[in-house]
């Protein structure tokens, strides 16, 4: 496909998603109903798709619109491209620019792009978090986020683990974040054929998640309940990190558990699964790992930046502290209770810990928040001890 019929495509996707689907199945029907389009092609037009999803605000200003042709032709017109090189009715190619879309190309770029890109609602809540930094994190909640992985520590070093993903043509190198943590280069999207991957030595996981795993002070012989496991991404973090602690997933849902202990085993560990309500008791350490806005994340799932409510937003609130509540019974007298978030919301955050920490019978040890500025994902950590 050539370049042009790549935004083609996209124009058409988002389309769709404008009407109200999920990005993530229109990119799949596309691809299905478009098997002539190969892997470089899918990849470019998910990556427009995205880029426009990141900054729907700003290439809606700059595009005129809504509509998928406006807001690839904002898109292009903020790459700095010459919009007549993609609308240019050639095969295949968007159909040329009309007049009004012309006319448009000739008004003043406004000035607070970043904050266009960044819901009305939530931008009082990232005013009082942030401050001065506010438009520096608007500012870096545009881009694409970078590809991290975590060094399994318990199997390679980290040398040995960066010589490893080379000889796949992985580029990696050390990010300051977590001495777990390589930000990779060239070759990412290879990450899930390397070796390195499927013989356990690395495992896709965010530097601030890591940098969050690495403040949690589990030593050998203690048992550890990860009480919103999910995949298991934390608490295989932890069993790198301590080998000969007893680890424990729970999860309300238990098909979200079911891949780790394939996960488990190509990392060389092992994780014991509890049934949903049955968390048991008397752990030194609780893990919650808590559903949120994912507002940290946002710059791999922009679409759900649109799409979160300040409704959805206090059920979260009200949801965290109610598992808050029911993990608490899980941990030993003198025990920890680490709280963890992916959001860069106070409310979900700091302001819950404060809540927690007031009506609980535990005591509040340390907290630290981890925004995009810090290289990796918006992340929040909280530990607490009982009392
Ligand atoms: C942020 S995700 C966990 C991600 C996971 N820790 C990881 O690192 O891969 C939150 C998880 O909490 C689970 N959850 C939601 N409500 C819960 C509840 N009341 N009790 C336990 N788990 C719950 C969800 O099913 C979801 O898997």
């Amino acid at each position: 496909m050539t370049p042009a019929a790549r935004y083609a495509a996209a124009i058409d996707i988002l389309d769709e998603i404008a009407a109200g689907a999920p990005a993530e199945r229109c990119l799949t029907n596309w691809a299905r109903a478009h098997r002539f389009a190969g892997s470089k092609d899918r990849a470019a037009i998910r990556d427009h798709v995205y880029d426009v999803l990141r900054c729907r605000g700003s290439c809606a200003a700059l595009g005129g619109g809504q509509g998928g042709r406006a807001l690839v032709l904002g898109l292009i017109r903020l790459q700095g491209e010459a919009p007549e090189t993609v609308f240019s009715g050639e095969r295949f190619a968007p159909a040329p620019l009309s007049d009004e879309e012309r006319a448009r190309l000739d008004r003043p770029v406004p000035e607070d792009l970043a904050l266009r890109d960044w819901p009305d609602w939530l931008l009082a809540p990232l005013q009082a978090r942030f401050g001065e930094e506010c438009p520096a994190v608007a500012e870096a909640m545009r881009h694409r986020a970078p590809v991290f992985v975590r060094v399994n520590r318990a199997r390679v070093s980290r040398g040995a683990a960066i010589a490893a993903l080379e000889e796949d043509g992985i580029e990696a190198r050390p990010h300051p974040l977590a001495e777990t943590a390589l930000e990779l280069g060239a070759g990412a999207r290879r990450i899930q054929q390397s070796r390195a991957w499927r013989e356990g030595l690395v495992e896709l996981q965010d530097a601030s998640s890591q940098a969050a795993i690495a403040r949690v002070p589990l030593v050998a012989g203690q048992s550890c309940l990860d009480y919103c496991a999910g995949g298991g991404g934390k608490a295989l973090a932890l069993a790198a990190a301590c080998h000969e602690a007893r680890i424990s997933a729970h999860d309300v849902d238990a098909g979200r558990m079911r891949d780790i202990p394939v996960r488990a085993e190509r990392a060389g560990t092992r994780i014991a699964l509890r049934a949903p309500g049955d968390p048991g008791t008397g752990y030194d350490l609780v893990l919650v790992d808590a559903p949120c806005s994912g507002s940290g994340t946002w710059r791999r799932t922009p679409e759900a930046k649109w799409r979160l409510t300040p409704e959805r937003l206090e059920e979260l609130v009200a949801l965290q502290a109610r598992i808050l509540s029911e993990a608490s019974h899980c941990v030993a007298p003198g025990g920890r209770l680490v709280y963890m978030t992916c959001s860069l919301f106070e409310a979900e955050n700091e302001a819950q810990a404060a809540r927690f920490a007031r009506e609980s019978g535990f005591h509040l040890l340390e907290q630290r928040a981890f925004s995009p500025l810090d290289g990796g994902d918006g992340f929040f950590v909280a530990q607490f001890e009982r009392r």
